[in-house]
């Protein structure tokens, strides 16, 4: 039954949305069941974010049940944004009670965190143990490497694939359903000599994963789409829920949409929504051709409700975007259109180099702040995180603070990993890649020894009595029983979580301070991990969530920063998608760094790095400044020293479109002594000066 008699009441929390975000709303939503399928192509800040979010508080406000709902995102950071948005909006028609209805919406999380939940769940029926732990990229490609090394690949001739080629040659194969031949042959050419051992290796990798218990971040989706291949199995899973949702589906793999097919066979209750100008994902077999084929998955056909009106943008920086993707080679979404007059235009900056970048960035963002703009407001996106270097150098010599998203993560970090192994190895002891790791922390223990311990482990049938009943390793004295002390400290769990995290923070810190140099500062990680830990309700939770959607926020030598603090925000495009700010800058837009010289080996790369450029520019609210750097350094040959290459504005600005923007060159030219003087001396070698007096 309807929680709003909607004859009498009407839905007043739908007036602010426009026609066509309303109908997405309101689409098969009577008395809250489940309707036929919806696709919403949303464009870029046509309030996609806010529609689902409507939609879903609808959806209860009509009588769905919250714990029936399934929602699932790109990041977790996604999925707590929307579940609060779904409660602030269900609390202004339902009052308080809505809190505990939008707490309800439990099965909110990416696509591999509820894959795992559900693996779990029916782990029993698929044949796993479900104390399962997850191996995250890192991981697995050290298990890869393990096996690779156990086969004797590593000693071949001829060289064989690295570790990091085979694990991408085999999650290219698991997630876009594709054979080995067909993985090669797409995006590894030079492997194909080797198809025969890829596919002994991927045996090996499989069977130990096996052995270990452990599933890797493919493994998830894989054995979930496995599960629900099965008829009985699909049916019950589906049943489970009366409305799936899905978030971000231009950036879905094959898999994905197997899944969901198997869940929703008729498409009843399923919705997805998405921008396929917006997808940015191939590298992780994310094929646009889900959203573009959804539709036609049903009978009857799904309904599409595109969404056109962007609320974010100026219509001058909309304009320079509608330009950059109007070049796109095959394109689904129309035109944004938007409201927001503003007469000036994008600016596009060419400076001499890297340095003078940097310059122009901080000298407009301080310039922006005077103006009342907070730094918060404000963001520099680059294509890959090491462009930012220089900028980086900048900020911290003038004292701004900023926080890096994108690029290395907090939990990359050697005694991060450390202290996580410990967590899992204490979950499963079966497995490897975990126990290596810890072991080796051990004075006087190495690989040959840890690996009797493992073997002894992994081929017991009470894991645990096999790890205390081992022989200690020759020369680990006093370490050994320690280790052994806390592993089954934390195993009985009786200090509780997350207290217990205090307990394996106190045995990991003596070797923390003897293997770092800077214990110190990587001990405040640390206690942040204990922090982030007291927000799990359990260790396998913790662990999971963290292995599947690390945070990915890096800051400046001076820690992460307060709350209230204010800091500028440098972010790769990637790790930019979905938000939005007053001003943004976008850093090195030449050929070379966008596209990426990675990235242009394909048309379809090509396509994708542009659809990344408009990605970057639609992020802008009111200002929007694409930096064109004329010159890089390169570290050259010893003998003709480091020199400088020009480089030329990006292939996805061209001159037709340069109408767009606003055209400066900073400094200018007489305002800078400096850079003239530079054009007029002659260049000197000092370099290879200073080398040759040792010939
Ligand atoms: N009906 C509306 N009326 C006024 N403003 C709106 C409306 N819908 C959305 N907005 C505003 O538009 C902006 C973009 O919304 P949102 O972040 O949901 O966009 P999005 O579609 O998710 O964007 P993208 O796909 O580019 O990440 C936000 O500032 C939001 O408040």
């Amino acid at each position: 039954m309807a929680l709003l008699d909607s004859t009498t009441a009407p839905p007043g929390y739908l007036e602010a949305l426009n026609p066509e975000q309303r109908a997405a709303v309101e689409h098969g939503a009577e008395g809250g069941a489940p309707g036929a399928p919806l696709l919403v192509i949303a464009g870029a800040g046509s309030g996609k974010t806010n529609t689902l979010a409507h939609r879903v508080a609808h959806l209860i406000v009509e009588g769905a049940d919250p714990r029936r709902i399934l929602l699932m995102t790109f990041s977790r950071r996604a999925a707590s944004e929307l579940s609060r948005r779904v409660e602030r909006i269900a609390r202004r028609v339902l009052g308080e009670g809505a809190g505990a209805l939008a707490d309800a919406l439990s099965w909110a999380g990416t696509f591999h965190g509820i894959g795992a939940r559900l693996l779990r769940e029916y782990a029993e029926q698929l044949g796993l143990d479900p104390a399962f732990t997850i191996h995250d990229r890192e991981d697995s490609a050290d298990l890869m490497n393990l096996v690779r090394h156990e086969l004797g690949f590593s000693k071949t001739e001829t060289r064989f694939p690295t570790k990091g080629a085979c694990l991408a040659i085999y999650s290219r194969c698991v997630n876009a359903e594709c054979s080995v031949e067909e993985a090669i042959g797409h995006a590894y050419p030079w492997c194909s000599s080797w198809v025969d051992e890829l596919k002994r290796l991927f045996g090996a990798y499989v069977e130990a994963k096996q052995r270990q218990n452990v599933l890797d971040y493919d493994d998830l989706l894989l054995y979930w789409a496995g599960a629900v291949a099965h008829p009985e199995i699909a049916a019950d899973m589906g049943e489970r829920f009366d409305h799936v949702l899905v978030d971000e589906y231009q950036d879905t793999n094959r898999l994905q949409s197997t899944i969901l097919r198997a869940l929703k066979p008729e498409g009843r209750g399923l919705t997805v929504v998405g921008d396929d100008a917006q997808s940015i994902y191939s590298f992780r077999a994310a094929t646009v051709r889900n959203i573009l084929d959804f539709p036609s998955q049903f009978s009857p056909a799904a309904q599409v409700i595109t969404l056109e009106r962007n609320y974010r943008s100026t219509q001058p920086i909309l304009a320079a975007a509608n330009g950059v993707i109007g070049l796109a080679k095959e394109r689904f979404t129309k035109n944004l259109w938007t409201e927001r007059a503003s007469g000036v235009r994008p600016r596009l900056v060419a400076v001499r180099d890297e340095a003078d970048q940097a310059r122009y960035v901080v000298e407009q963002v301080l310039e922006k702040r005077e103006e009342g703009a907070a730094l918060k407001q404000q963001a520099v996106l680059f294509r890959t995180s090491h462009h930012s270097g220089p900028l980086e150098l900048e900020l911290t010599r003038r004292n701004i603070p900023f926080v890096k998203f994108g690029g290395l993560k907090f939990l990359d970090a050697a005694h991060v990993k450390d202290l996580l192994a410990l967590l899992r190895f204490v979950e499963n002891p079966r497995d490897r890649v975990a126990g290596f790791r810890l072991m080796q922390l051990l004075p006087g223990v190495g690989p040959t020894s840890a690996q009797r311990v493992l073997d002894a482990v992994e081929q017991a049938a009470d894991p645990l009595a096999a790890l205390q009943g081992a022989p200690p390793p020759p020369r680990s004295g006093a370490d050994w029983p320690g280790f052994l002390g806390v592993v089954a400290d934390l195993r009985t769990g009786r200090a509780g979580w997350p207290a217990e995290m205090e307990r394996a923070r106190t045995w990991y810190e003596p070797h923390l301070e003897r293997v770092h140099e800077d214990a110190a500062a990587r001990q405040a990680d640390l206690v942040q991990l204990e922090q982030i830990a007291g927000g799990y309700p359990s260790r396998e939770r913790f662990l999971t969530d963290l292995t599947l959607d690390p945070p990915d926020a890096t800051s400046d030598q001076a820690g992460p920063p307060l709350k209230d603090e204010d800091y500028l925000i440098l972010s790769t495009i990637h790790s930019a998608k979905g938000q939005e700010w007053k001003s943004v800058f976008l850093l090195n837009a030449v050929d070379g760094c966008i596209p990426s010289d990675l990235g242009t080996g394909s048309s379809a790369e090509v396509e994708e790095e542009r659809r990344l450029l408009y990605v970057a520019m639609t992020r802008a609210r009111d200002d929007l400044h694409v930096i064109t750097p004329q010159r890089f350094f390169t570290h050259g040959q010893a003998s003709r020293g480091d020199r400088h290459v020009y480089a030329s504005r990006t292939r996805f600005i061209p001159g037709d479109l340069l109408g767009h923007f606003e055209r400066i060159a900073w400094p200018a030219a007489d305002a800078s002594p400096a850079a003239t003087a530079s054009r007029t001396l002659p260049r000197v070698n000092l370099g290879g000066q200073m080398r040759g007096m040792w010939r």
